[in-house]
């Protein structure tokens, strides 16, 4: 036997099934049904499509069976060999696995939630087994092999014989030598229970075997016979027509697909005839995919043509924004051995992926409409991926813009630009809003004064990937959105009244762009100030502090140069108007740059010489109380 040791993450994983999914026990057997389901997928996808198989007799079916200290379960499936096993069922092949794993905070019933998002599969199996042995042999190959562990850091792998493995074939045998928690499980109705409820739609016959007791006349036990019935009614639960599917038949099949411990947020079953005939059938989860945004998350959506399984690894079965959609999609239209590589050119998959895109966004609308509550919940949770379309799916942006939402300076909760646009007041000229990392920083901008006064709304997006997408989107509806911490947006604002006030506070101004020289772009009367001195505002054409920040994170910084704000000061503000008598060119460098760094301050952004401004602080505190 060869002895290896399981990937940390493995380890980690394992201690965590064991005390966070403790009462979602019965799962493992969801779980290795669903692995015994897409093993069967597998091969039978090989028989139909690649030369080598096709003259391999195949009856998918799954069996399960007692032994006498556990549970059985077998499938004739695509089988592993021993790199399979080592590989599979030694390591976590899952990007971000370490992250996730991070993420947990051991607070069990947050950490079982997450769990579900991360999906357990196989390892679920250690919370009712001491020790498992899985036998197996890979189609096509003659050697069979055996995986064994205790889940405590190791495992071992052998070649074994067919009566060691105890199948002819192909396959996957997992014998559960079962602790006291899965003591439960290992009988004829507990199991018969759990597979029906969750697993079934599967779309292959699960055999049960066990011994029945048998009487005599008399109503004496004389012995028992060894009986076997299908348990599960082996369709695809797609493909059944909706009247005769209950809300729970979706959501059972839903935990089984979407490997979540809980009911999804909404799901949608289009059956389509006509010129295409095809079944989609979409779910949107509660809680948003542990690697939603990792760059190589795991796709959702399955694809399959007249029942048959193609591909569950297809990133373009769907638009990368909608990769939060767990589902099916079944095609009667598309050849089987549709190769994975044309598909993305094949007529037939783009109707049906625009037609899906379609659907979905349209149920979108239904739900933001018809139930304000479930609408919520999922912008809490979708509402990035779905700003992702805006600058990713063009076709469908004007829809788009009324799905997105965002926070605002004059509502609780989330907004719409159709609200928005609603309130605005009758001389208003734009849709504004401000950019920034943090809300609570956004909230108190200096740049928001005026506005406030006024009384005009300002959406707060406080999202980094508002930065991308927001400049982006132009108008709404003909109304232009403007972030108010740009320089033009102070335009709008201006009243008569203000040219005057430009001009009288123009020597000061002058005053103070001849102490900050070239640390600053340009300096301007500011019409949207009232109660703070000074704010900073970047130029139309120059990139934010927060772009700035993240280009520098991806290194696209090189060439940029130094991007300089403008600083804008107050014309009513006392600070401003002492400016007006003051000559000592000390005093007016330490008001100037003291109005130019507390405006950076404010706005989140660092200083350059922090030691220089505290000074300049002191210098102007001593002489204040002097
Ligand atoms: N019965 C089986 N037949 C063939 N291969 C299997 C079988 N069970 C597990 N495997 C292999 O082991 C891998 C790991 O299984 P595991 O259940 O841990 O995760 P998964 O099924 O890939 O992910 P998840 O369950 O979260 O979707 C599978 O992807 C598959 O390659």
């Amino acid at each position: 036997m060869a002895k290896h040791s399981f990937q940390t993450e493995v380890g980690q994983l394992l201690q965590l099934i064991t005390h966070s999914l403790y009462s979602h026990k019965e799962i493992f057997i969801r779980e290795l049904v669903s692995n015994s389901s897409d093993a069967l997928d597998k091969l039978k996808y090989l028989t139909l499509t690649d030369d080598q198989f096709k003259e391999l007799s195949f009856e998918p079916r799954i069996d399960i069976s007692f032994t006498d200290d556990g549970i059985t379960i077998q499938d004739n499936g695509i089988g592993m060999n021993e790199a399979d096993l080592t590989e599979h069922l030694g390591t976590i092949a899952k990007s971000g696995t370490k992250a996730f794993l991070g993420q947990l905070t051991g607070d069990t019933k947050k950490d079982s939630n997450l769990i579900g998002q991360f999906g357990v599969g196989f390892y679920s199996a250690f919370m009712v087994a001491d020790t498992i042995d899985v036998f197996s042999r890979r189609a096509g190959e003659d050697q069979a092999y055996q995986w064994s562990s205790d889940g405590k850091g190791e495992f071992e792998t052998a070649p074994v014989s067919s009566e060691q493995a105890g199948f002819e074939g192909q396959g996957t045998r997992i014998i559960l030598h079962i602790n006291e928690e899965g003591k439960e499980y290992a009988n004829r109705w507990q199991i018969e229970q759990v597979v029906k409820k969750y697993s079934n739609h599967i779309a292959f016959p699960i055999f049960l075997h066990y011994d029945e007791k048998q009487y005599d006349d008399k109503g004496k036990e004389k012995g028992t016979e060894a009986k076997v019935s299908q348990i599960n009614s082996a369709n695809a639960l797609w493909k059944r027509p909706k009247s005769e599917l209950a809300e729970s038949d979706y959501h059972e099949f839903y935990k089984t697909i979407g490997h979540d411990t809980e009911d999804p947020l909404f799901y949608l079953h289009t059956q389509a005839e006509g010129t295409l005939e095809y079944t989609t059938l979409f779910y949107v989860p509660k809680k948003a995919p542990f690697d939603l945004f990792h760059a190589d998350y795991k796709p959702g959506v399955k694809l399959y043509v007249k029942r048959v399984f193609i591909t569950d690894d297809d990133k373009e079965l769907l638009p990368s924004y909608l990769r939060f959609v767990r589902g099916v999609i079944d095609s009667e239209d598309l050849p089987l051995n549709v190769s994975r590589e044309i598909l993305q050119q094949n007529r037939v998959m783009v109707n049906i992926r625009n037609a899906s895109v379609k659907k979905l966004l349209g149920e979108f609308t239904r739900i933001a409409l018809e139930d304000k509550e479930t609408y919520k919940s999922f912008i809490d949770e979708f509402n990035r991926p779905l700003k992702e379309g805006l600058y990713s799916d063009y076709a469908n942006k004007e829809q788009l813009l009324e799905l997105v939402r965002f926070k605002s300076t004059k509502e609780e909760g989330w907004v719409s630009l159709e609200e928005y646009k609603s309130r605005m007041l009758p001389d208003q000229k734009a849709i504004y809003y401000i950019t920034g990392e943090k809300e609570h920083v956004l909230r108190n901008s200096p740049l928001l004064e005026a506005y406030k006064k006024k009384d005009i709304e300002v959406l707060i997006m406080d999202d980094e990937i508002d930065e991308i997408v927001v400049p982006g989107i132009g108008t709404y509806k003909e109304v232009e959105l403007k972030a108010v911490n740009r320089s033009d947006a102070g335009e709008d604002l201006k009243e008569k009244k203000d040219k005057k006030k430009e001009k009288e506070t123009q020597p000061v101004v002058e005053k103070i762009k001849k102490a900050l020289g070239d640390r600053i772009k340009d300096v301007r009367v500011s019409v949207r100030l009232a109660d703070s001195p000074s704010c900073i505002v970047m130029d139309e054409s120059d990139p934010s502090f927060q772009m700035q920040a993240m280009l520098k994170a991806m290194g696209q910084n090189a060439g940029l140069g130094e991007v300089k704000p403008i600083l804008e000061v107050n014309p009513d503000h006392a600070i401003v108007q002492s400016l007006k008598s003051v000559e000592d060119e000390q005093r007016i460098a330490d008001l100037s740059f003291l109005l130019f760094e507390q405006a950076m301050l404010i706005e989140g952004a660092e200083l350059k010489d922090p030691a220089e401004f505290v000074k300049r602080l002191n210098r102007v505190l001593e002489r204040s109380i002097s």
